[in-house]
């Protein structure tokens, strides 16, 4: 779905991420940790496309990024990127209008009843609490269907239930055939990731890899 090929980033003169090889499979689930200022929201950004490799390069389905990728990919970050006066409905119909959502007010609803935050849709983003910020930016991410999900830290902030919703949102969608990559410092919030990746120092290593296949046969 993804791959890498001795992609680095470089910025001011200095290396943030060292050429890194990297290849992720449609329906895999990707768990990325390393310390502080490691280099995890930058391979973040690189696989996104925010960032274009210093070296190297990017291949979506084995070609390179275009504005047609770029819809298949949601990116949430650490900043919830949503308009804090805007009602939650109000900053779903406008993103899901920037990617051209169909039937958006069923999508918006949908994703609303799945990540429980249907109640809040008429409330202005500036008074929800993380948790629910959380949520609402994790269905923006979701609302054009990604075939490649890339979140920072999205257990941050969330009570252990809905942290268990939050999962098992995105499980549903890692078995539905997306890509799924999660930054975070408690690997324990992962057990199920075919995948762990290392950061340290901008440099990213594979500490274990399992394929789909080899996960199925495994059952
Ligand atoms: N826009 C930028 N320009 C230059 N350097 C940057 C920029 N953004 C981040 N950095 C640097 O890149 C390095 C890696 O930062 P990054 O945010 O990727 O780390 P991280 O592993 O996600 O850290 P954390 O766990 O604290 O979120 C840091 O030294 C940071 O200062």
């Amino acid at each position: 779905m993804i791959e890498l090929r001795r992609a680095s980033i470089i910025r001011n003169g200095r290396i943030l991420l060292y050429p890194v090889n990297l290849t992720l499979e449609c329906g895999v689930l990707a768990m990325v940790t390393g310390p502080n200022g490691a280099g995890k929201t930058t391979l973040l950004r690189l696989m996104a496309g925010l960032w274009r490799p210093s070296e190297g390069e990017i291949l979506f389905d084995g070609q390179r990024p275009s504005v047609q990728h770029r819809g298949q990919i949601g990116l949430v970050l650490q900043e919830s990127m949503l308009y804090g006066r805007l009602t939650v409905q109000e900053n779903l119909r406008f993103f899901g209008g920037l990617y051209r959502v169909r039937d958006l007010d069923d999508r918006i609803r949908q994703l609303a009843k799945e990540l429980h935050f249907e109640r809040r849709l008429g409330d202005p983003v500036s008074v929800l609490s993380k948790g629910y910020t959380q949520r609402v930016t994790l269905a923006r991410a979701l609302l054009p269907n990604p075939r490649l999900l890339l979140l920072d830290e999205p257990f941050d902030g969330l009570d252990p239930g809905v942290r268990g919703l939050v999962k098992d949102v995105l499980a549903l969608r890692v078995a539905e055939g997306t890509t799924v990559v999660v930054v975070t410092h408690d690997p324990e919030l992962m057990p199920n990731a075919d995948m762990q990746i290392l950061v340290n120092r901008g440099r990213v290593t594979v500490v274990s890899s399992e394929t789909r296949a080899s996960r199925d046969r495994a059952r």
